[in-house]
């Protein structure tokens, strides 16, 4: 028997934007998804989700995690269970990890000798497959950890502050939102593509702050890039409040984070703050986390 776990992640700067080629910061947290795999004779997956076989609508992620490696190692049962403290749907990567941590863990148990190269190559493609249209961000931050610059896949200093997370509690499909903003950049792609450019823009100005550990500067261009996805459709009064409450407790940047839609916002706080701003977001209904950065991408467990 098999376990890997693999982290969720926070986006600094760039979700959306980085679907189209510009550049995103990504930031690995230090909340994981494990998965356990053993050899038994049918093919059996365990999650929150459900008890099922092979199934692409309750299970997509992990489906195609079982028939990709079959590309890799010949088997024709598992069990695979799923134990996650990411909140699913939720913009903080629960796919990404899933799926980085069922390849890894499908990987050490038939010994395909995958490198962690060879696992991000292949999150993407099924992060693809799944929804539609996929940057590499979440797959590659997940198998890699620490704080990453995207298309570049250039590691940048880790993150040293607290990040408090403000979660919704409403369901939203990456999958749903990446369309939505696909129709209206469509529609219009003289108001669209500007904002897309602008927020990698961001992305490039902002990674060498980001080294400087300038959390002061990065802050006040993360609460642009919040402006600017909620300009793209992204955003809502539920997440924007919570942005609002995080801001006026002291947070040095409050944005969305992820997909966005419901999910989550995230916060940068200092050692003092941070409590006070996770009671500001719990004061108006919504659950509040607070996490790091991780420098650990997927491992192994056991
Ligand atoms: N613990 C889990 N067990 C099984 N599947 C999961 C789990 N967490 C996430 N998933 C898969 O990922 C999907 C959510 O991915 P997505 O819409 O990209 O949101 P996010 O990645 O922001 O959480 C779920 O619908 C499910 O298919
Ligand atoms: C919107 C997007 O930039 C990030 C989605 O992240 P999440 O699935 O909401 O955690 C999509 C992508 O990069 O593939
Ligand atoms: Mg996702």
């Amino acid at each position: 028997m098999i376990t890997c776990s693999a982290p969720g992640k926070i986006y600094l700067f760039g979700e959306h934007a980085v679907v189209y080629g510009h550049s995103a910061i990504c930031c690995a947290i230090d909340i994981r998804t494990r998965v356990q795999v053993e050899k038994c004779d049918s093919i059996v997956i365990e999650s929150v989700l459900g008890r099922t076989g092979i199934d692409h609508d309750i299970h997509p992620y992990v489906s195609r995690v079982i028939e990709k490696m079959q590309e890799h190692a010949e088997f024709k049962g598992l069990r695979v269970r799923v134990d996650s403290k990411l909140p699913v749907g939720s913009g903080l990567g629960s796919s990404a990890a899933v799926t980085v941590a069922g390849i890894q863990a499908l990987n050490h148990l038939f010994g395909c000798g995958l490198q962690l190269e060879d696992i991000a190559r292949i999150g993407h493609s099924i992060e693809k497959e799944v929804q539609g249209n996929a940057s590499p961000t979440d797959t590659y931050v997940s198998t890699m950890g620490g704080v990453v610059m995207i298309p570049q896949r250039r590691k940048l200093q880790a993150l040293d502050c607290p990040i408090v997370i403000g979660n919704t509690g409403r369901f939203s499909s990456t999958r749903e939102l990446v369309a939505n903003v696909a129709k209206l950049k469509g529609e219009f792609p003289e108001i669209i593509d500007p904002i897309l450019e602008d927020i990698g823009s961001m992305s490039a100005i902002a990674e060498e702050y980001v080294n400087r550990k300038d959390y002061l500067t990065i802050g006040r261009l993360m609460n642009v890039n919040h402006g600017l996805l909620d300009a793209i459709g992204v955003g809502g009064p539920e997440l924007s409040a919570l942005v609002y409450a995080a801001r006026n407790s002291g947070a040095t940047a409050a944005k969305i984070t992820g997909a966005g839609g419901g999910g989550c916002m995230v916060a940068l706080a200092d050692e003092n703050s941070a409590q006070r701003i996770a009671k500001a977001i719990r004061d108006t209904g919504a659950e509040a986390l607070i996490t790091r950065n991780t420098g650990e991408g997927v491992r192994l467990e056991s």
